[in-house]
Formats: C-alpha cells, structure tokens, sequence
C-alpha cells in the first residue's frame, strides 16, 4: 500500500456537534470488543435492527457483547435490499419496539448496511419523539458514509430518501472484519462513495484511492482502515459545520442528482446506490465540463477511476421515448432542488464543489451522451 497508512488497531474519529457530538470507532473486531461500547447507555433495555442477509453472519456475535449491557436484548430482523427501505419495514420496528413495551431509554442498534442504517436512525427520532442509537455499519458504503452524520429516511416511490428526519446516532462502530463477507458488487458500491470525498474535498485522497485501488478492492486491511477513516474523518468535517444541509453539506451529494433519478427510475434496487452514485459522478463531471468548471482530462480520469472500481459508467435508458425528460422529471423532485430548479453538485477538478442549476440544454446532453 502506498501513502501513510493507519495502524490497524482501533481508531477514533470524531464529530463535533454541540450536544449530539459522538465518536466513530474504526477497527478490526470491534463488533465483539466489549470496549467499543463503553460509555454508552446501559439502558434496561435494547432492541437491535438487522436483516435476512446481516443477521446470521454477525446478530449473535453482538448479542454477546449486549447482553452484558442491557437485562433484556430484543431483534428485529427485516427482509434484504433497498426495495425494503419502506413504511412497511419501518413499522415493523416499531412494531417490535412496542409489542415488547419498549420505554424511551431503549437503545436501538443498527445491525448492517444503509438500508437497516437509515431506517433504524429514522425510528429512533420518531418512537416517542425519539430514542438513543447506535450504528453498527457493516457494508463498505455504510462505515464510510451512510452511518455519520444523522440523516435517516425511507424511501418514496416517486422520489430517494423523501421521507426521514436528521437525527444522530450516540456512537458509530466500524468493524472492519465485517467487510471480509462482503461481496464484491457490494464493496463496488462502497468504493463509489469513497471516491467522491476527493473530487469535493481532498484530491490527494483521490490520488491515494487510486494509488491503492486493487489493494482496496482485495479488501486488504490497511488500506481499508485508512480509506473508512479518511472518509469518516471529511464526512465528519463537512456535517461539523452544516448539519443540517443549510450549504455546504450539500456537496456530499455530489453524483447522487443523477444517481438518484437512476435509482427511483429503474426501480429500488435494480442499480445499487453506490453504482447510481459512481455513474452520477461521471454524468456531473461531464456536466462540470460542459459549464467550464473542469477539464475533459479530469472527466476521462474520474471515468477510469469509476470503471476500475468496478461501477457502470453507463447509465441507464429510463424511458425510450424521452429519456432527458424523465431524468429531468426525476431529478426536480430532488430534495436539493429550488423552485423547481434541479441543482447540481459541479466539480472544478482540483478538490472544489459549488452546487448549482444548469441549462437543461446541458443536463439533457449529459444525459443522451452518458445513456446506452
Ligand atoms: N444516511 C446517509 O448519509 C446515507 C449515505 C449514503 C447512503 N445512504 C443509503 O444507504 C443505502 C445503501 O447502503 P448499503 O450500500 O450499505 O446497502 P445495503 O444496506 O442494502 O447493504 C448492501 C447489501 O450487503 C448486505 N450486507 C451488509 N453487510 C454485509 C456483510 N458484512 N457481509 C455480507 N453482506 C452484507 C446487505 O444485507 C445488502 O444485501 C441506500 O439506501 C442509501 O440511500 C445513506
Ligand atoms: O450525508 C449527506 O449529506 C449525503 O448526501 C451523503 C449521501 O451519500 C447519501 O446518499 C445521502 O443519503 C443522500 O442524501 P439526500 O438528502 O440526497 O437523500
Ligand atoms: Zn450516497
């Protein structure tokens, strides 16, 4: 591995948030270290949310460590894939919380990737106005993205994430053996929102993702550790200072303009969001170039560093008949967009993101050069 690379024993990032300030914990066999929970609530009770896929390879493992904290553990475990992040699932959390009378001190753990993330932080600010969680995140995308920063939702079929509250977790623990059973797709995935702190934020980190990308996708250790930190240790900074997307956080959706709309347009789950995200950079940073804000070198390079990471770069035909206008139709339901005008997250190529609109002329050439 190139570059300064992290030790492997457990890091610590933190996010500073007034009184919703919490720690990521980042390390090897963390999920069953008694240690990565110290300090956190001893309520009576808890109730862990996992699903079919999470739970049989690491539900016991936790349950070990929780047991020892709390007199009674209780588990919801939904059914598998984005298709899930419904109301349906969400009521049967709580549906768990209340059929076991579950009180406000309950912690809740989320047991897995984004999906059981997002939906386990959204429960958590609704039951009884709010509860105390923790993520556990056990996909690549979750420990370096999905799980900081406090935005929870379920989906809509007309549109991502529309429906949610921003609510933070108490602590977020990044066990990193949990990505040695990660598919390969789902590490992909995963790699497409690593990807996405270099062009907004840091290039050298880009240059490090690239330097390192077959160690990464070997899911070798070290660079593991240092890409989830370095990740956690921008999300955390950029969400430090605009918690509630006022601004600045904006730029953390770099990619999912036009990833979303492939998400929502082919139906939840037919394209992952990580694969949505990595293809949406590519259609962004086209559009940066179209508006003069990157060169064509800096397109083609990200396009490379996509493909190699195992994303598609070629995006979907959503309709035949008008495939701009339905992306188009997609995107102005996106939460970032203003007065019915699609905002985007543009790159200049050298570590800067601006959001803002774009001619549609421009958007629907993106689209007709990106789609196959
Ligand atoms: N809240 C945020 O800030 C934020 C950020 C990024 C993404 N998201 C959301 O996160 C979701 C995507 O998350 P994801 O990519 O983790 O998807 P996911 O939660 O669906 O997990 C991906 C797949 O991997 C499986 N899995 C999880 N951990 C595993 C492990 N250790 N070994 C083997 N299989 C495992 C899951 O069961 C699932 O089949 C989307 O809904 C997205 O909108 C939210
Ligand atoms: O944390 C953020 O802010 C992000 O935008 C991170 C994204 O990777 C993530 O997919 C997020 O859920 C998208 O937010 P949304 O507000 O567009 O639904
Ligand atoms: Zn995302």
């Amino acid at each position: 591995m190139n570059s300064t690379a992290a030790p492997s024993t457990m890091q610590i990032v933190p996010i500073q948030l007034d009184d919703r300030s919490y720690n990521i914990h980042i390390g090897g066999g963390l999920l069953t270290a008694p240690a990565s929970f110290d300090g956190l609530p001893k309520a009576a009770t808890a109730l862990v949310v996992s699903n079919s896929v999470v739970a049989p390879l690491y539900l016991d493992k936790l349950l070990g460590v929780l047991r020892q904290r709390h007199a009674t553990v209780h588990t919801v475990v939904l059914a598998d894939g984005e298709s899930t992040k419904t109301w349906d699932s969400l009521n049967q959390i709580f549906e768990g919380l209340l059929s076991k009378a579950c009180d406000r001190k309950t912690v809740l753990y989320a047991l897995g990737g984004g999906v059981v993330g997002d939906m386990t932080g959204f429960a958590a600010a609704c039951y009884m106005r709010g509860v105390p969680f923790v993520q556990v995140p056990t996909t690549l995308l979750a420990q370096v993205d999905s799980s900081v920063g406090g935005k929870t939702a379920i989906n809509h079929p007309l549109g991502k994430n529309m429906i949610g509250a921003f609510y933070q977790p108490l602590r977020v623990i990044c066990d990193l053996d949990t990505l040695k059973t990660l598919p390969a797709r789902e590490l992909s995935a995963g790699l497409a929102e690593i990807i996405k702190y270099g062009p907004i934020v840091d290039m050298a980190f880009l240059d490090w993702v690239e330097a390192n990308l077959d160690a990464l996708m070997a899911c070798d250790p070290e660079a593991m550790a240092f890409a989830v930190k370095r990740s956690c240790e921008i999300k955390a900074d950029v969400v430090s200072q605009d918690e509630r997307e006022g601004g600045l956080r904006a730029i953390l959706n770099f990619g999912h303009t036009f990833g979303h709309a492939i998400e929502a347009g082919m139906g939840y789950g037919a394209w992952l969001h990580g694969e949505g995200v990595g293809c949406g950079m590519v259609m962004a940073a086209m559009l940066s170039q179209k508006m003069g804000l990157a060169d064509q070198a800096f397109v083609e390079r990200l396009t490379r560093i996509v493909k190699r990471a195992g994303l598609p770069t070629v995006a979907p035909v959503l309709d035949a008949r008008d495939n701009a206008g339905r992306y188009m139709d997609l995107m102005r339901v996106d939460k970032k967009a203003d007065a019915g005008q699609i905002q985007f997250i543009l790159v200049d190529g050298k570590g800067k993101a601006t959001v803002g609109p774009a001619p549609d002329a421009m958007v629907a050439e993106v689209i007709n050069a990106c789609c196959g």
